[in-house]
């Protein structure tokens, strides 16, 4: 009885609004907002189809205005919807005469891919709320979805009452902040590359605020966690390999406030180096697809602030203490690992390479290895199911409310 009440409530309709598709003729969309996430009932003149977008595969939503063409056509007073550009409302290039507000929501789904594995494909759907004559109610309607996606994307209770107050916040703004270490020397050297191309366009989307440092030699990360102000940000992401992961773990236990620092700011990284194997680790536990597209599900996970414990091993040796999140090395795979580093620019490669020079060569290490057997089971990891479908999103989608300009 109490589950189907939980199912009822987190099915109970928050949002619903009717659109319509420029370019189609008697083609319907109803787009109703759950805490679950976006459906979208697409109703034609024989069949009705329908999809959900999980609120866990929206990463945010921006509120946008059209901009003035260049050269303007009177026989086309609508923007088409492939043609469209838009523009923030602040800006001196916006169209006085559009008074559309237009929601842009952006997800990240899994596409029902046949024969090959999943993977998510970035997705764009487009509101266009145009039913008033002026912009400022139009703009209050989009505000209001957006206010209510947002929440609901950061986890937060969202209510058909707390729906009607949103209006009156609608200059809304995003107050999370992340601190970004990125190594630009990481990997074959395309560190700054990747942060520019792969993260950067996720977290303006996200509207995810950020701090952007470079690391400019050997141990910078290290020093800069240990002797910063932490608290500034809700989180470090560090764009690199292993290497600069382990410079910043080790940089925070040398922190007397270690403890403080672990319990409430969360550590992720993009893969930007030539191992990566904790951010492999990391999809692999989140069964979130790696390849293709290594960077995504790391830089998703970072603008929704998805974090899990994490353990990690004190090394004790006559000399120092240091702390390993994947594995402590020791004979052939670190001689590999270090003296690697001379072939850096092959990337990846530089293991196999090396790993073949180091066979032909081996050499031999005498130790000794004390163990206590575990007696807990390994934990499985929570697995994250494709939601059935039958729309076929395209990349990209535009829908628009009814208005006046609109006829058959
Ligand atoms: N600006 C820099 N110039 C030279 N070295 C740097 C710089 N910034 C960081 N480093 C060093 O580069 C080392 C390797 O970096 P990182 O782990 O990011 O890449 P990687 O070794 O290619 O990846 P992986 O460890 O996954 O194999 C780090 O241990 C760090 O000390």
């Amino acid at each position: 009885m109490e589950l189907k009440q939980d199912e009822e409530t987190q099915n109970q309709i928050l949002l619903e609004e009717t659109f319509y598709v420029l370019t189609k003729k008697h083609c319907v969309f109803k787009v109703r907002l759950t805490k679950t996430g976006l459906c979208l009932i697409k109703e034609s003149e024989h069949n009705i189809k329908e999809q959900v977008i999980p609120i866990r595969d929206v990463i945010g939503c921006r509120c946008l205005r059209s901009k003035k063409q260049s050269k303007h056509c009177t026989c086309q007073s609508i923007p088409r919807s492939n043609s469209l550009e838009v523009v923030e409302e602040s800006s001196l290039e916006l169209d006085d005469e559009d008074t559309s507000a237009y929601l842009y929501i952006y997800a990240y789904i899994f596409q029902s891919t046949k024969g090959t594995s999943k993977k998510r494909e970035r997705t764009i759907i487009t509101l266009r709320f145009r039913s008033f004559d002026k912009y400022e109610d139009n703009n209050k309607e989009a505000q209001k979805w957006r206010t209510a996606i947002k929440k609901l994307v950061r986890g937060e209770t969202v209510t058909n009452r707390s729906i009607s107050d949103f209006t009156l916040s609608l200059k809304h703004r995003e107050t999370r902040k992340l601190l970004i270490l990125c190594n630009p020397k990481s990997g074959a050297g395309k560190g700054k590359y990747i942060f520019q191309e792969k993260v950067v366009p996720i977290l303006q989307e996200a509207e995810v605020p950020f701090d952007l440092f470079m690391t400019k030699h050997a141990n910078f990360a290290r020093d800069f966690v240990r002797t910063n102000n932490l608290y500034q940000w809700t989180g470090i992401v560090v764009v690199g390999g292993d290497g600069i992961v382990f410079e910043v773990i080790n940089g925070i236990f040398e922190r007397s406030d270690w403890s403080e620092v672990i319990r409430n700011i969360p550590v992720g990284v993009v893969p930007g180096g030539s191992g990566n194997g904790l951010a492999r680790s990391i999809a692999h536990h989140c069964s979130e697809p790696y390849m293709p597209h290594p960077t995504l599900p790391a830089a998703l996970a970072a603008v929704k602030g998805r974090c899990v414990p994490m353990d990690l091993v004190r090394v004790e040796t006559r000399s120092q203490i240091l702390f390993s999140f994947l594995s402590v090395g020791w004979g052939l795979l670190s001689d590999i690992d270090i003296e690697s580093e001379r072939l850096r620019m092959f990337g990846g490669q530089r293991f196999t390479i090396w790993s073949v020079a180091r066979l032909i060569g081996l050499r031999s290490y005498g130790g000794k290895v004390w163990y206590l057997p575990s007696d807990v089971p390994l934990s499985r990891s929570e697995k994250f199911e494709f939601t059935g479908s039958n729309l076929d999103l395209p990349a990209e989608m535009h829908l628009e409310t009814e208005s006046d300009e609109r006829k058959y």
